[in-house]
């Protein structure tokens, strides 16, 4: 089951991913990005966070970079040293749920990542939890969600405190049913 998280910037995403996360800790690999401040609480910038514990910086607004989205500079070298081999480990263990927050226009600007993205979307029995932008930004987003066992999450003021039990329970209903096949 492919789980595509999805709604309006600043709506909660990244914060359904924490909680269902924690909810399944044990069994979760991926990494989600927040966005850090400065002293007068203006965004600064967006940073990574994997499920073994290491932090990145993602893209800041003084970073120079050639690849920029608004006013932030993409750190893509950092991102994928630590995102890409990260993925690969977390695609060769069958039983990790993989998590990716988020699969953006930062994030897209890198071809590895673009294939990583493609390789666990292939994995026919693999659950994914990942966020999407509402937009299509690249043609990846469309083949993600077109996939048969992909199912889209839009999260609003209403919804978004149910929706991490809810995941956690899909999530639960898919793995019994593949052993029950197995
Ligand atoms: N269920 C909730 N209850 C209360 N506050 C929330 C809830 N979900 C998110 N927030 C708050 O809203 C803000 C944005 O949340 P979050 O970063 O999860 O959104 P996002 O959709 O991932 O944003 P972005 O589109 O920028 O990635 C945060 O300050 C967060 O604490």
């Amino acid at each position: 089951m492919k789980i595509l998280i999805t709604g309006r910037p600043g709506i909660g995403k990244t914060t359904v991913i924490k909680k269902v996360i924690q909810k399944i800790s044990d069994n979760v690999c991926g990494f989600y990005t927040e966005d850090y401040r400065d002293s007068k609480g203006k965004r600064k910038g967006f940073r990574i966070f994997t499920t073994e514990g290491k932090t990145e910086i993602l893209a800041d607004k003084e970073l120079v970079s050639k690849y920029r989205v608004g006013s932030y500079g993409v750190n893509l070298e950092g991102f994928e040293r630590s995102v890409i081999p990260l993925l690969e480990r977390c695609l060769e263990d069958k039983n990790r749920i993989i998590v990716i927050d988020e699969i953006g226009k930062m994030e897209l600007f890198s071809g590895k990542f673009v294939d990583i993205v493609k390789d666990i979307f292939e994995d026919e029995n693999r659950t994914v939890i990942a966020t999407i932008p509402l937009k299509d930004v690249h043609p990846v987003l469309r083949w993600i969600k077109d996939l048969p066992d992909s199912v889209v999450i839009n999260i609003s003021l209403k919804n978004r405190d149910l929706i991490p039990d809810r995941i956690v329970e899909m999530v639960q209903r898919s793995s019994s049913q593949r052993f029950d096949k197995s």
